[in-house]
């Protein structure tokens, strides 16, 4: 296999946490006064961050506050502390995809927008931290996704060359950030990506779940360096 190691995406790959983070809106809207947002609102919101979801869920005619928003930020973290990864499922094909990723003997990180708080406390929940090597979060280093500093970030904890590391998500976030990085990039089709269908003339394979995206990654030769 041409990689040595494969990076995903948590929100929307690995895990659909929409109603928790839909529960976690709308416990914050209420207790700050300001109007609630449905599910589909709150998915099209999904995908730079904690900060920027609670922003976009308080920007109607005009955006909040700087003091608004610290408020609105400190009210989510309280109630979405309590509800991560109450309601979230595990998507299907991942655990058979992560499975056939260890067995071939690749390192896996996951690298998200979620705040660090939040990321750790879900993947344990779920049961899934023994599989990952490193995990960087939205707030491990200085820029999120798009940026390719946390992908970066996960490839050098990794020693791991970014060529050689494969990076799957849900959103053009992923992408971008996987090909300003010098990774390859697979989306799936079936997560957030803020409310828009994934273009897949963007990524190099848009994979139907994790475990195709095993057997795609297999069939990969990097014609550039033979
Ligand atoms: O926190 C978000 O906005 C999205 O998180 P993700 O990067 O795991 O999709
Ligand atoms: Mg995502």
């Amino acid at each position: 296999m041409h990689f040595q190691s494969v990076t995903f995406d948590l929100d929307g790959t690995l895990l659909d946490t929409i109603a928790d983070l839909a529960e976690g809106c709308r416990l914050m809207l209420e207790e700050v006064g300001a109007p609630p947002r449905s599910q589909a609102e709150v998915h099209s919101f999904v995908g730079k961050g904690m900060a920027v979801l609670v922003e976009r869920c308080l920007t109607h005619a005009q955006p909040p506050t700087a003091d608004q928003l610290h408020a609105a930020i400190e009210s989510f973290k309280r109630h979405y502390a309590v509800i991560n990864g109450r309601s979230a499922q595990i998507y299907p094909g991942v655990l058979e995809g992560l499975q056939a990723w260890q067995a071939s003997g690749l390192k896996m990180g996951v690298v998200t927008n979620k705040p660090g708080m939040f990321t750790e406390t879900l993947l344990d929940r779920m049961g899934m931290t023994d599989y990952f090597d490193v995990i960087v979060s939205g707030d491990t280093t200085a820029h999120k996704k798009p940026h390719p500093e946390p992908i970066l970030h996960a490839c050098r904890i990794l020693g791991v060359r970014p060529d050689r590391n494969l990076h799957i998500g849900d959103s053009k976030n992923d992408i971008h950030a996987a090909h300003a990085a010098g990774c390859l990039a697979y989306a799936v089709p079936y997560g957030y990506n803020e409310g828009e269908p994934v273009d897949s003339a963007d990524c190099d394979a848009l994979v139907s779940d994790l475990l195709v995206a095993y057997q795609q990654a297999l069939t990969f030769k990097d014609l550039k360096n033979k």
